[in-house]
């Protein structure tokens, strides 16, 4: 292999030609909801684009008879959609989202980073074995409701387990509103159970740890495993951090999966209405407490602890609840934290250098 071929799998894993068809806006994920934003004017004058992938360099679009290279841009990620502007690229009008994830960085200024646009599903998956846990379960499932994404907890190992109805019963106590499948991640399986959720043009994204099962739906999804490996081999043979990858891959089947590896070790921060979805059920009661502050931690007229007491709700998932809440809050306090400190080190840098200056003359 030649090093142009090195190159070639990197557009084709991502610009829409994986089925060897072209583009069109519908198989992009185009909808009635984007349509609606721009006058067929500013259709035809402003094609929409997608962003497809986000390198240092750039972002990469496609969209009909398109597949380009724009400028970086902070307020614009993968999934996003663009009217692109011809004459002035970076001027493109980027289009209301109807899902993001986000986070803050890691660094000291701990700005918000924009992860993924435009998710229409997000499949939560664990396997049938000791990595299944609720609480992080809970955890993915409260991330994707604050990004207003529906989740979809997927149980892969299916064909390993012994008593699947009993992984199927534990994963339904998470939230009424979040179906559960099981599978073997393996073969076509994954085609017809994920099915509702995978139809053409529709954008999905598996979320989990690793050795779940998450590679293999993909490639399940795709009738192959081309796709999947290509984008890891080639940030490997490049030297780049896999995880630093995000990008949209158009599958055979017709949906989107986009891969954000990024999307795994999100921390829930600012995400208190992501928690208040998934745990609609303590919601709902502690409104029914005496006091609108109740802690749940035996003030009278508690109706979290009555519930407990009287069988209704299990004191683990109110402990878990608890447990997020505060995770939370954490990470969103330690922000004015780390502010309060930074703004102390600056004063303390200022003064030190006045000292020195003020020293050094005569
Ligand atoms: N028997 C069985 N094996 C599975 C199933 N799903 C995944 N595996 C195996 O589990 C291993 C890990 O699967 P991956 O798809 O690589 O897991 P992943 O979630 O993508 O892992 P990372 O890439 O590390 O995040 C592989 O050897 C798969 O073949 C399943 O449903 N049944
Ligand atoms: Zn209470």
């Amino acid at each position: 292999m030649d090093s142009d071929d090195s190159k070639r799998p990197h557009c084709s894993a991502t610009a829409g030609a994986a089925s060897g068809n072209p583009a069109t806006l519908e198989t992009l994920g185009w909808d009635p909801f984007f349509a609606q934003q721009a006058s067929v004017e500013a259709l035809s004058e402003t094609p929409p684009v997608r962003v497809v992938a986000v390198h240092r360099s750039g972002l990469q679009i496609v969209g009909v008879d398109i597949d380009e290279h724009l400028p970086p841009r902070a307020d614009a990620t993968v999934g996003d959609w663009l009217l692109l502007d011809r004459a002035l690229p970076p001027a493109s009008r980027l289009l209301s989202r109807k899902s993001l994830v986000k986070r803050r960085a890691p660094g000291t200024n701990r700005q918000m980073q924009l992860i993924a646009a435009n998710i229409d599903t997000a499949f939560v998956v664990t396997s049938c074995n000791q990595d299944f846990n609720l609480a992080r379960l809970e955890r993915y499932v409260a991330l994707a409701f604050e990004a207003e994404i529906p989740p979809v907890i997927v149980l892969t190992k299916a064909d390993l387990a012994t008593d699947l109805q009993s992984w199927i019963d534990a994963a339904r106590t998470i939230s009424e509103r979040v179906p559960v499948v099981a599978l073997d991640a393996r073969g076509d399986e994954p085609a017809q159970v994920l099915s509702p959720w995978c139809k053409p043009g529709r954008t999905v994204a598996f979320l989990g740890s690793s050795g779940v099962g998450k590679s293999t739906l993909t490639n399940a999804l795709a009738g192959t495993d081309a796709i999947a490996t290509r984008a890891i081999r080639e940030d490997d043979a490049r030297g780049r951090h896999t995880t630093t990858r995000r990008e949209l891959h158009r599958i055979a089947g017709g949906c989107l999966v986009l891969d954000t590896p990024g999307m795994r070790e999100l921390q829930l921060t600012d995400a208190a209405s992501g928690i208040a979805d998934t745990f609609e059920d303590i919601q709902a009661l502690s409104a029914q407490c005496r006091f609108g502050n109740c802690q749940h931690e035996g003030e009278p007229g508690c109706a979290v602890r009555d519930a407990v007491e009287h069988g209704r709700l299990d004191p683990a998932r109110v402990a878990r609840w608890r447990k997020l809440l505060a995770e939370d809050s954490f990470n969103s306090a330690s922000l004015a934290e780390r502010r309060t400190k930074e703004r102390a080190f600056g004063k303390m840098v200022r003064r030190v250098m006045k000292e020195s200056t003020s020293r050094r003359r005569p």
